[in-house]
This record gives structure tokens, C-alpha cells and sequence, in this order.
């Protein structure tokens, strides 16, 4: 198995990439390996939220280049379906329907720093670098394209996918690829601090409030938008979770699902 997996009591699950020795970077088993892994958690429904992290001093190399070097033996159609394995990964986990906290270890180049942007919230220490190195290996980043573009906008996409230039932290952080930025001392500390605050929301609520957001993003029209925006918080507010909630604060209580 090329990650390693940890479920704790609250139902955090962390999921890290666990090819140190490569930096982390994918090849077809490690793609295949996470498709499945985000499937069960998905399955699972004692999840709450998931951590994805690197083991080493990377975050994800991108794609492990022997690998992407041996595909020219390989026919177009070969190559379109192995990239469309690629892009599973990303969208099983842009559309996980609880949060996922991308744990930023270290250096998240190529493929990696799609990962990046596919995560909700990301922490990020200090030393890391993002790249959309793929333009300087004579490579597109092509599958990633439409998470990264959806996250930062066509402005920094075209300033970073077409120069494939080192991106500081704080640049990221201000790209909206990075949500917090610490140094690899506080890192833990600081992810606990984020689970925490996450896990104050209602499970169910979180969950729908990503869907809002996967919806909104998408609808055609103000008015789409606006009808289901409408139906959703109407399903919320009488809802056992939304009625619990309320509750909670008018008789200064914790909820129930705490
Ligand atoms: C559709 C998707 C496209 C893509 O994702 S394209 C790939 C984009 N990725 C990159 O551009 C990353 C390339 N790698 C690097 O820039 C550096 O490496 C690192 C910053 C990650 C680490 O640098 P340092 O700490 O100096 O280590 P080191 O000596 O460069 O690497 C150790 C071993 O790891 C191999 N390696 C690193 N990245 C990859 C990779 N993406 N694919 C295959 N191997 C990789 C190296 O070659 C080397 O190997 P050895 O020990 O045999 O010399």
C-alpha cells in the first residue's frame, strides 16, 4: 500500500502519501490505491473529515516521471484512460462530501500542487514550495487544470501554469491556494486546532454546505442558484440537526452532536 491510513475516535481520518523515497510522487498503484481509499471513507459514514499529508519532506512530488516516461509505449487510448485515472483521483477527492484538510509538509510541485487545490483547507509550513512545474518538463498541466482554475482563478493560473514558477507560501496564501501558514514545528498543533473548529459544525451541515458551495459554483443562472440555495436551507432549518443546533444555542447548551 503506497499511503498509509488512520481513523481516531472522532472519526478523523489522515491519509498520507508513503513514498518518501520518491517524494511522494504517483504512479498508477498509488492512483488506484487512493481512489479506492477515498472511496471507503466515503462509504464510511463515522467519518467526519480527512487530513490528506505526506510522509518525508515532501507534501507529492506530482507524477512519478519514470512512469509518465514509459507511457510512450503505450497507445492515445492507453494514455487518455491513464489520465483519466488521474483525473478520478483528483474529483473523488474535490468532491468528497466531508472536508478534506490538505497537511502541507513540504514541496507540492506538478500533479501535487493539483492535490493541493483540491483540498478545502489547506495549512502549509513556511519551507514548502507550490509549482505547476509540468510546462518545464515540456508537459501540460492539463488534468488538474479545472480545480486549480476553479480555486485561483484564470489570473494566476495563467501567471503560474505557463511560467511553472516556485510559488512561496505567501504568495500561495494569497493565491487562495493556502489557507494558514506555519513552520514545521507548529504544524500538528495547528492542524488540531483547524480539525477542532471544523468538528463544531454539524456533520450533516457540513456536508450540505459543501454541496451549496460544488452547486453554486456550478449553476447556470443567478435564479438556479437562488432556487436551490432557497430549498436547502429550508430542508436545513427544520431538520433534526438544524433544530438541535438552534436549540443548543438558545438554552447556551453544546449541541447534541458534539
Ligand atoms: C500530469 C501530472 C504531471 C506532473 O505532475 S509532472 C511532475 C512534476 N513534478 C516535479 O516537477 C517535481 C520534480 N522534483 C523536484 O523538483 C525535486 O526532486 C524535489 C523538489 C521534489 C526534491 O528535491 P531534493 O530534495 O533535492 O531531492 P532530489 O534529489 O531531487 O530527489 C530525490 C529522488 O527523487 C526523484 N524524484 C523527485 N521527483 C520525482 C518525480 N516527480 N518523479 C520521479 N522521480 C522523482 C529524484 O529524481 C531523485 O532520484 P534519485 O535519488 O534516483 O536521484
Amino acid at each position: 500500500m503506497l499511503y498509509k491510513l488512520d481513523i481516531d475516535q472522532r472519526g478523523v481520518a489522515t491519509v498520507t502519501l508513503n513514498r518518501p523515497e520518491l517524494h511522494n510522487a504517483f504512479n498508477d498503484d498509488l492512483i488506484r490505491d487512493l481512489i479506492v481509499c477515498f472511496n471507503d471513507l466515503e462509504n464510511n459514514s463515522g467519518v467526519r473529515l480527512v487530513i490528506l499529508t505526506g510522509e518525508g519532506k515532501s507534501f507529492c512530488a506530482g507524477a512519478d516521471l519514470n512512469w509518465m516516461k514509459r507511457m510512450k509505449d503505450y497507445s492515445h487510448e492507453e494514455n487518455v484512460k491513464d489520465s483519466q485515472n488521474l483525473a478520478e483521483l483528483f474529483t473523488v477527492i474535490n468532491r468528497f462530501t466531508r472536508p478534506v484538510i490538505g497537511k502541507i509538509n513540504g514541496s507540492a510541485l506538478g500533479g501535487g500542487a493539483g492535490l493541493v487545490a483540491c483540498c478545502d483547507y489547506v495549512v502549509a509550513v513556511d519551507t514548502a514550495t507550490i509549482a505547476f512545474t509540468e510546462v518545464r518538463l515540456g508537459l501540460l498541466p492539463a488534468v488538474i487544470s479545472p480545480f486549480v482554475i476553479a480555486k485561483i482563478g484564470e489570473s494566476h493560473a495563467r501567471a503560474s501554469f505557463l511560467s511553472g514558477a516556485k510559488i512561496s507560501m505567501s504568495r500561495a496564501f494569497v493565491m487562495g491556494l493556502v489557507h494558514q501558514v506555519t513552520t514545521s514545528e507548529h504544524l500538528d498543533a495547528e492542524i488540531e486546532k483547524v480539525v477542532a473548529d471544523f468538528l463544531l459544525a454539524g456533520p450533516s451541515a457540513a456536508v450540505r454546505a459543501k454541496e451549496l458551495i460544488n452547486r453554486v459554483v456550478r449553476a447556470e443562472t443567478m435564479e438556479d442558484a437562488r432556487d436551490f440555495t432557497c430549498e436547502m436551507i429550508a430542508k436545513a432549518r427544520v431538520g433534526a440537526e438544524g433544530q438541535e443546533g438552534m436549540s443548543a444555542l438558545l438554552e447556551k447548551r453544546k449541541a447534541s452532536w458534539y
